[in-house]
């Protein structure tokens, strides 16, 4: 970091200018306790993005109720599948950074950060601007755009943004639901884990996170993109493909058919074998690890299912690096030469 050549005393220090890309995530507890569960949650759940009801009625019931009662509910939850290294999604992120940081050259710094929690979206695009970072590409990793993801990730790092007097110039990655580099990345993991079977299931469920129902008529695409992306994904697979919505929140009505219902009504109805993938998520998470790898699979077999699969997210596999890799580079045209 040097002041420019011809540069008065007092002249700030300025870095060699460099390009960033922050990858963000939905964030997660620091830690598996309540304590550590409820500083998350109250973050996550006064957002305004996520839940749409005036603050005046929703804080009430958030700091009187629910956060009263689901932190010790969710940590137990968080336990049964914490790392040694911390919360899968953290890991994960954290990996997929850590494998893109050599993939677009060495003015390229690549970084990640979650949008509640740590590492914080501001400190992080704070952290770039400061090494010289003077165009920033934005990367929600979430396939599906969603207000409740995508947008509210986004808007974190504008707010951050408002603060700065010399901004960097900002890109987003657009939502990839229907890339061809996504579906492929997809079909290729679910392959290689349906190889890996002992069985051959009769029904592959593709889960996906929920919303409230509403959403879809103020005019979120989120609904559209999760069909998108399971048509294409059927058709690339050359298999059928059964949607479900999982993580109903709340007592609105939600996006249906819900996952763990549609899970118990398979096996009602004589369907034994089943495979679950959840292709909206980057990561294996909470709401992939336990509600799906742990609590569905309970509900499919107390209904008289014999075999359940769950297969893994893209995560920081070869294949997912190298869809990410291919997305970003795209975005970065003309920022950069591309190795
Ligand atoms: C992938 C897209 C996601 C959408 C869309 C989404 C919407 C959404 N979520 C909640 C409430 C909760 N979600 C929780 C966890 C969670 N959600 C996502 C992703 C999406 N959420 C992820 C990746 C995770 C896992 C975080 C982790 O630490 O592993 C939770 C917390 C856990 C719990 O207590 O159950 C809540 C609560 C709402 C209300 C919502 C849309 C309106
Ligand atoms: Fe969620
Ligand atoms: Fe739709």
């Amino acid at each position: 970091m040097n002041p420019p050549v011809h540069a008065p005393a007092d002249h700030p220090p300025i870095a060699k200018p460099r390009i960033g890309v922050l990858l963000m995530n939905l964030g997660t507890p620091d830690g598996a306790d309540a304590k550590s569960v409820k500083r998350y949650l109250g973050e996550f759940l006064s957002d305004r993005r996520v839940v749409e009801i005036p603050a005046i009625a929703w804080q009430p019931i958030l700091r009187g109720i629910i956060l009263n009662t689901r932190p010790k509910k969710s940590a137990h939850a968080y336990q049964q599948v914490w790392r040694e290294d911390g919360s899968p999604l953290a890991a994960f992120t954290r990996a997929q950074a850590a494998r893109l940081k050599d993939a677009f050259g060495p003015g390229v710094l690549v970084d990640w950060a979650m949008r509640y929690g740590n590492p914080a979206i501001a400190e992080r695009l704070q952290a770039m601007k400061d090494a010289g970072c003077e165009r920033i590409l934005l990367a929600p990793l979430y396939p599906q755009y969603c207000a409740a993801t995508t947008a509210t990730a986004n808007d974190k790092a504008f707010a951050h943004l408002a603060t700065m007097r010399w901004q960097p110039a900002i890109r987003t990655l657009p939502p990839y639901h229907d890339d061809p580099l996504y579906i492929g990345a997809l079909k290729t993991s679910i392959a290689e884990s349906l190889a890996r079977l002992d069985f051959e299931p009769e029904t592959l469920i593709a889960s996906f996170h929920g919303m409230p129902k509403r959403t879809l008529a103020l005019g979120d695409p989120y609904h559209c993109h999760c069909q998108k992306t399971a048509r294409l994904l059927a058709d690339a697979l050359g298999r059928p493909v059964t949607i479900a919505f999982q993580s109903r929140f709340g007592p609105a009505k939600w996006l249906g058919p819900a996952t763990d219902e549609t899970l118990v009504a398979l096996a009602k109805a004589g369907t034994r074998k089943v495979a679950v993938v959840a292709p909206g998520f980057s990561a294996d998470c909470l709401e992939t690890l336990e509600e799906l790898a742990i609590r569905g699979r309970e509900s499919f077999e107390e209904a008289g299912g014999t075999h359940f699969a769950y297969l893994p997210c893209l995560n920081d596999e070869d294949v997912s690096i190298e869809m990410l890799r291919n997305i970003v580079s795209r975005e970065l045209e003309g920022w950069v030469r591309l190795p």
